[in-house]
């Protein structure tokens, strides 16, 4: 794979020494600060464990991401982490009302002899449905509050007396392996059979969608992508390349060959940053009819590794706007979209054919909805709180419409363009791609309200339909048609020349052969007969006439259609005792189809020439008459024109005499 990320010699970790994280502006340059960091990063000895399961305390969420580097060098990521923090790192708390966890009934899980779950095969997604999943995260260590939500099966769960049934249920137990097998195994196998992913996080504030998406704020920092606190985007790209790379070794024949490249973009108070360059702000979105929705002057790096990918989401989430409520320390202000486009190219199933899929994983990590009384919002925190509920309510508009055109068939307009968000996401929503969303929530009293209204969501959400459709684009190798079609035309002018001896000397002697050749072009024919500048091979983008490649194949096929169809109804089959002599005769025979059928085409293309040239010779001589009726009728005319200059000059002459002898002057 080619157009790696280049590393960045300049590039430094950064850290967060604050205790409650502001709204920072993007970062775009080291500063001294972070040189500071860094020398004292570097003087650390051991690494800062990252504990299982940390849960966040009301007041000040410490183990919230934002402790990020700027711009990583590849090489001078840590292993493990080695982040400075000034806060503590809180120790799981006990529950107040403890959840059991049930036992799945699916074949597709089962539970350890701890009870978690284990997934035994990779669940699939629907070509249409949204997968939707509902993770429940621990509550609050120090929050007194009662837990109102419980797990009743693996795929329902109830807030009081209320039931809702989803495709699975993760309970406060559920790992991030867990979620992972869940949602991010399938996906990375749609992505590699060319179909586009979305993954969506959605739920109320500081409910775990950022830690679920990109995992716990360190674990980034870690380059193993395993790791206990890894979040699905380190774990689907961690498997994603190993998949790749696993596929282009066993489809080596086809020169299969992936490319991927990636974007991070997050939609801030209705303007659209670029999280990779930060200084490209307010960015504009376009639609195209080839490109479709995009965004313009978005930067995209090509990636060749999973440390590639972790380098930038590092360098994204460091640039992400936080700030610090109520209900989350490090609470996101704004929707961020990770997206990677995934190109394969392959030989296709025939020579001259290729083929190139490509799909794009979207990963949504959306802003919380919030509501001021419990977040406290204020001042800039406030108009942040109200562009995010703003943009998530219109979220939930398009969804209902969708989930109310997918229910009732009937067809209504989708306002994807009311804001930045739906906009930019519409292929995801109702459109070509396969769709999974994982709503988050928590299960406390406190935030029940938010919980019903995020499970409604969650149940509008699982009745839209997608229409995905793999992307595959089939192309013709420019080279090899041409060379196809100068074969076939050598055959013909060999037939005219000497039909004996056509057939032989590199032409097509048999007809299978030039059945194969003829198949590829008129399937070349339904295909853009022009390759993209893919490789440096040369190759460049020319035309063929399809039009007469048409021609010619029909009747070459007809012929051969029509000779194989007699010769079978008359019992000409292999009738040797002697297999090769009766497949040499059976190629003979072929190849002598073949010569006739060249020759026929070629005495129809010359029998029109010389139908044109002897009509072109009649037109000649026609025009050859007029001209030497029009010389004769010049000759003519000269002739009289020189009797009338003489009748002329002899009249002068006479006139002249007369004056002279009159001696009176004549008028001139
Ligand atoms: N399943 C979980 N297990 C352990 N900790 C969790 C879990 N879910 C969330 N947390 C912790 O809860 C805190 C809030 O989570 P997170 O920031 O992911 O919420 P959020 O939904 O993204 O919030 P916001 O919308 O405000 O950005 C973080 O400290 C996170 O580590």
């Amino acid at each position: 794979m080619k157009n790696c990320i280049s590393p960045n010699p300049n590039s430094k970790l950064r850290s967060k020494t604050k205790s409650s994280k502001e709204n920072v502006p993007p970062l775009s340059s080291p500063s001294v600060a972070t040189a500071k960091i860094l020398s004292s990063v570097a003087k650390m000895k051991t690494p800062l464990p990252v504990p299982p399961r940390p849960l966040s305390s009301k007041s000040s969420n410490p183990l919230k991401r934002k402790v990020i580097m700027e711009c990583v060098h590849e090489n001078s990521v840590p292993e493990s982490p080695s982040v400075t923090t000034t806060k503590t790192i809180s120790s799981v708390g006990k529950r107040k009302c403890p959840l059991p966890p049930v036992p799945p009934p699916s074949s597709n899980f089962s539970c350890n002899s701890k009870g978690k779950v284990i997934m035994e095969s990779v669940p699939r997604f629907s070509d249409s449905g949204v997968q939707v999943i509902v993770r429940i995260r621990p509550p609050n260590v120090d929050a007194d509050d009662e837990i109102v939500v419980e797990k009743v099966s693996e795929e329902s769960l109830s807030v009081l007396d209320q039931t809702f049934t989803f495709d699975y249920v993760a309970d406060t137990s559920s790992s991030q392996k867990d979620v992972y097998q869940l949602i991010g195994a399938p996906f990375v196998e749609n992505c590699l059979e060319g179909f586009n992913s979305s993954i969506f996080t959605y739920g109320q504030t500081a409910s775990g969608k950022t830690y679920t998406m990109w995992g716990h704020s360190n674990a980034l920092l870690e380059y193993n992508p395993s790791g206990a606190q890894h979040g699905l985007a380190p774990r689907v790209f961690e498997q994603l390349f190993s998949r790749m790379s696993e596929e282009e070794a066993k489809q080596a024949d086809k020169q299969l060959k992936y490319r991927c490249r990636c974007s991070f973009l997050e939609i801030y108070n209705e303007q659209i940053t670029d999280l990779l360059d930060p200084s490209q702000r307010n960015l504009m979105i376009r639609e195209d009819v080839k490109a479709g929705v995009y965004v313009e002057n978005l930067t995209e790096h090509g990636v060749c590794t999973m440390n590639d990918v972790r380098l930038l989401l590092i360098k994204g989430l460091a640039n992400r706007r936080t700030g610090a409520t109520n209900m989350n320390a490090e609470s996101s202000r704004s929707h961020c979209l990770f997206t990677c486009t995934v190109e394969s190219r392959y030989k296709g199933i025939s020579e001259g054919l290729s083929s190139c899929k490509t799909s794009r994983i979207n990963l949504v990590d959306l802003a919380g909805s919030e509501k001021q009384k419990l977040t406290g919002a204020a001042g800039e925190r406030l108009k942040e709180s109200g562009n995010i509920n703003r943009s998530l309510s219109q979220l939930g508009n398009v969804i209902n419409i969708l989930a109310d055109v997918s229910q009732t068939g009937k067809q209504r307009h989708i306002p994807y363009r009311d804001s930045r968000l739906t906009f930019l996401l519409q292929e995801s929503l109702g459109g070509n791609a396969r769709l999974a969303m994982i709503c988050a929530i928590s299960p406390v009293q406190s935030c029940k309200t938010e919980t019903v209204s995020t499970l409604r969501f969650a149940q509008r959400a699982k009745a839209i339909k997608n229409k995905a459709t793999v992307n595959e684009v089939t192309q013709g190798d420019v080279k090899v048609l041409q060379e196809m079609i100068h074969q076939l035309k050598d055959e013909l002018l060999r037939a005219k020349a000497n039909p004996a001896a056509a057939g032989t000397n590199g032409g097509y002697t048999t007809s299978s052969k030039a059945r194969r050749s003829l198949s590829i072009l008129k399937m070349s024919l339904n295909y853009p007969l022009t390759l993209p500048h893919v490789d440096d091979d040369g190759d460049v983008e020319m035309e063929i006439d399809g039009e007469s490649v048409e021609k010619l194949c029909t009747e070459v096929e007809n012929h051969i259609n029509e000779r194989e169809a007699s010769e079978s109804s008359q019992g000409k089959a292999f009738s040797s005792s002697d297999p090769i002599t009766a497949r040499v005769n059976k190629l003979m025979e072929e190849a002598d189809v073949n010569m006739e059928v060249c020759s026929k085409a070629v005495e129809k293309v010359l029998a029109g020439a010389i139908r044109r040239e002897m009509a072109l010779e009649e037109f000649c001589a026609k025009q050859t008459a007029e001209i030497s009726k029009l010389d004769l009728l010049v000759q003519q005319y000269k002739g009289e024109r020189d009797v009338l200059v003489a009748e002329v000059q002899h009249v002068r002459n006479q006139l002249g005499y007369y004056v002279e002898s009159s001696s009176s002057p004549l008028p001139s």
